[in-house]
């Protein structure tokens, strides 16, 4: 397998910079998620994942404004919000309308804008994945969005998209369930040769194997731990990992995977491509 050059942020087909850690935030303690928010970005993180379903855009946004607030040096530009679009049911104009709502929460914090805008999952079928599509473009064209992508997008889907006539704004990222034990080396890879970024949502594998034996004998060579190794396995695959935790005291760890080098022995040791063990859902197959 190829071990990709690893940097802090990587071009998007669009030219847009992103950050190659994300910080994700499902299931974050709506109390804690803006104090997490402004910790991680203390700490190094410049890149968060969110999205409607999770129902903390508000507090991510508080959070941001909080960092920024915190130092005259902290920046709007610095930081890379990501969220997405859940229910596509009503079609083109109500997702116009929800696309409005995110960029209002965005804007109700003095943060202008949407850095990347997702839609979270291709079950709405067809017409609605593409009448979608077409508001997204338009908040592009507008300026209040500046990346459009799609998320749990099969290859099927993809090209479903890049053939659609009507097509201004390709999709910049796909963001897939990928971790060692669920590695998509095919999906990934057609991905990356259209251009498109893969970002890794749960990295951790939720946090089910990062125990695993083979994986802490290589954590320990490190001196680093067995989250660390997972991320920078997934950045050494050429990915954007979103690492989730609500403990303040693993941000820093988990965004300190600059400094080690796993080797190729290392990588295939980790490498899992006979099994497939999806965490949450497996909609890249749907119709
Ligand atoms: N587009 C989509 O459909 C999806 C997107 N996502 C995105 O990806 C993000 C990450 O995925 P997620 O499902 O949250 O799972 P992750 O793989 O990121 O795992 C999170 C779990 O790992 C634990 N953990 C974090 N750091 C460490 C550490 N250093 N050592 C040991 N355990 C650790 C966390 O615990 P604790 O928090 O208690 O520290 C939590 O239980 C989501 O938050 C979301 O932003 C996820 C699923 C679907
Ligand atoms: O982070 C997520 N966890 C999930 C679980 C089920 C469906 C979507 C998601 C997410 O986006």
């Amino acid at each position: 397998m190829t071990s990709y050059q690893v940097t802090r942020e990587i071009v998007l087909s669009n030219g847009a910079l992103l950050p190659t850690v994300g910080l994700g935030t499902y299931y974050l303690p709506p109390k804690k998620t803006a104090e997490t928010v402004t910790q991680a970005l203390t700490k190094g993180y410049r890149h968060i994942d969110t999205a409607v379903l999770y129902n903390n855009e508000e507090e991510v946004a508080q959070g941001i404004a909080d960092w920024i607030g915190l130092d005259p040096q902290n920046l709007r530009l610095d930081v890379f919000y990501t969220t997405k679009l859940w229910d596509m049911d009503g079609g083109y104009t109500a997702v116009r309308r929800e696309i409005a709502r995110c960029v209002r929460k965005m804007t109700a914090y003095g943060l202008e804008y949407i850095d990347l805008l997702l839609i979270h999952s291709p079950l709405c079928g067809s017409r609605k994945r593409l009448e979608c599509w077409r508001a997204m473009q338009e908040a592009v064209d507008a300026g209040t969005v500046k990346s459009i992508g799609v998320s749990n997008y099969g290859v099927h889907h993809i090209q479903e998209l890049l053939a659609w006539p009507k097509l201004t704004h390709k999709p910049v990222v796909n963001q897939i369930e990928i971790s060692p034990w669920c590695m998509r080396q095919e999906l990934a890879d057609w991905c990356r040769q259209q251009g498109i970024v893969v970002e890794a949502y749960a990295p951790l594998t939720h946090g089910y194997k990062t125990e695993d034996s083979a994986l802490k004998a290589i954590a320990e060579k490190h001196s680093v731990s067995t989250a660390q190794v997972l991320i920078r396995w997934s950045l050494q695959h050429g990915y954007v990992p979103l690492p989730k935790t609500q403990t303040i005291g693993r941000l820093s760890g988990n965004v300190d995977v600059y400094r080690f080098e796993l080797s190729d022995e290392e990588l295939a040791t980790i490498d899992h491509p006979e099994a497939h063990e999806p965490t949450d859902w497996e909609c890249t197959e749907a119709p």
